[in-house]
């Protein structure tokens, strides 16, 4: 599947590539950005990112084009700290445009979620005016410290992502701030929360650390706290909810009911 995705990605790339190049050498302006690392670890608790999720390769379609609409808005209402917005059209039915769509609805800075393989898709990033961008450390197996840097150039925040200890490694080799544990296996997509912490005790604490996929409940966040994470990216568990709002207030504040 993840061979597929990247196949598809790299057409897309030869036949939009030149494009992006001129449009952004001839953008006299770019859209302002917002402070993606700020909204981490707020008061020393687990940020919650909210994921906008229209669908997944493995589960098909998870909310009609209506709910999907006014996710950003409840997620801003209810607390989360900045939304993950996901720009893969095929699999994910996600759009480039829905960047600046989800900007002009709320005031929280978005994290682009794509497969990067090409420097073209950080310049195309910056156009889109998303805050920060993430990086699969399995996908940039040379590159990434390049890639870290030139989106850091750009001014937009870098988030690598890494599944195991040797990607983690590739990741504290890079400047970046933001390391991003996926608990989703990309090759098979199964899910396994231990993964992100048995991790995060490899990473000094100057470096912040998200922890991603298969968070539900407010016990996980609990969890993730005690473990030293600064915030918990979360999709299905609020895009398939009953009800949105109180999902993720239920998880963005998820301290409430501590004595
Ligand atoms: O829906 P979940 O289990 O809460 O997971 C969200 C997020 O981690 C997942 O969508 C994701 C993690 N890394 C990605 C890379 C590309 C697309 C999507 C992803």
């Amino acid at each position: 599947m993840l061979d597929e995705i990247v196949r598809h990605k790299q057409e897309q790339i030869r036949s939009h590539g030149k494009d992006i190049m001129e449009t952004f050498q001839a953008a006299e302006v770019l859209p302002p950005l917002r402070e993606f690392a700020e909204a981490l670890n707020v008061n020393g608790r687990v940020s919650l990112i909210a994921e906008a999720k229209k669908a997944s390769p493995v589960k098909g379609r998870l909310i009609s084009e209506t709910r999907f609409d006014q996710l950003p808005v409840l997620y801003e209402q209810n607390g989360a700290k900045a939304i993950s917005v996901i720009t893969e059209e095929r699999y994910f039915e996600g759009s480039p445009f829905l960047i600046q769509k989800v900007k002009s609805r709320v005031s929280l800075p978005v994290l682009r979620k794509d497969f990067i393989i090409d420097l073209r898709q950080l310049y195309e990033t910056r156009l889109l005016g998303a805050d920060a961008v993430l990086l699969i450390a399995h996908l940039l197996p040379k590159d990434l410290p390049l890639f870290v840097e030139t989106a850091q150039q750009l001014g937009i925040e870098p988030v690598v992502e890494v599944h195991d200890r040797y990607e983690l490694e590739m990741a504290l080799d890079t400047p970046t701030r933001i390391i991003g544990i996926n608990n989703r296996n990309l090759k098979d997509f199964t899910v396994d929360t231990r993964v992100c912490l048995e991790l995060v005790g490899l990473v000094a604490n100057k470096v912040q650390c998200i922890a991603e996929s298969g968070i539900r409940t407010v016990e996980d966040m609990l969890m993730l706290e005690q473990y030293g994470f600064s915030a918990a990216l979360v999709g299905e568990a609020l895009v398939t909810a009953t009800d949105v709002a109180a999902k993720t207030g239920e998880l963005a504040w998820y301290w409430k009911n501590e004595e």
